[in-house]
């Protein structure tokens, strides 16, 4: 169903982004990381929860082999640190000498991919991109090179697609903004 506002929790959101504008750039990501990829055999490292919606709508467009897993990011105090660090979770393959692509549902501080590179990195990849649905590029944080943005946003909250609110909304098809 397509609604021109959903209430979750405490708060209004209206319709942003439909389901087919979505659906659309995605497949414009999937035919450029298609013909970058082609011959490589790339690995898809999936960020949990959020990102789970367009990681299944990117795979199905892929026109080249590739693999895919599914990762999640514990945040834990690190004693000897001053900010808070996101230790990676579930990785269980050898990413040595493989070719591998991020992806995330939103780039909003960058903090977490900012985070995340570095671990990566450290386990020998061949190649490291990301590839995110949303970039909130007045948010932005950190000096990253995301090569594959579907869509860039304003600095507006947003929900559905695989987006929660505290949890919910997650299985709305279209993108809202909170109002
Ligand atoms: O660029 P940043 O400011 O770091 O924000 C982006 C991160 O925030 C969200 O994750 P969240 O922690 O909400 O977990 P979820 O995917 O399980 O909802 C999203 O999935 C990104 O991983
Ligand atoms: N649901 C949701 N999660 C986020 N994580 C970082 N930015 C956002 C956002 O705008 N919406």
């Amino acid at each position: 169903m397509h609604h021109p506002s959903v209430t979750i929790h405490d708060k209004q959101f209206s319709l942003y982004i439909p389901e087919r504008k979505i659906l659309h750039s995605v497949e414009i990501v999937a035919t450029r990381l298609s013909h970058d990829y082609r011959g490589k055999r790339p690995l898809f490292l999936s960020v949990l929860n959020g990102a789970f919606m367009f990681a299944s709508d990117l795979m199905k467009e892929m026109s080249t082999p590739c693999e895919i897993s599914f990762i999640r990011l514990a945040s834990y105090s690190d004693m000897h640190s001053t900010g808070k660090v996101k230790e990676i979770m579930g990785l269980n393959e050898d990413i040595r000498g493989r070719h591998i692509i991020i992806i995330e549902d939103i780039v909003d501080t960058g903090h977490t991919i900012a985070g995340l590179l570095p671990q990566l990195r450290q386990k020998g990849p061949a190649s490291v991109e990301v590839a995110t649905l949303l970039i909130k590029p007045e948010s932005l944080q950190h000096n990253l090179a995301i090569k594959y943005p579907a869509m860039s946003i304003a600095n507006d909250f947003v929900v559905g697609y695989g987006l929660d609110y505290n949890g919910l909304g997650r299985n709305l098809r279209d993108i809202y903004k909170v109002i």
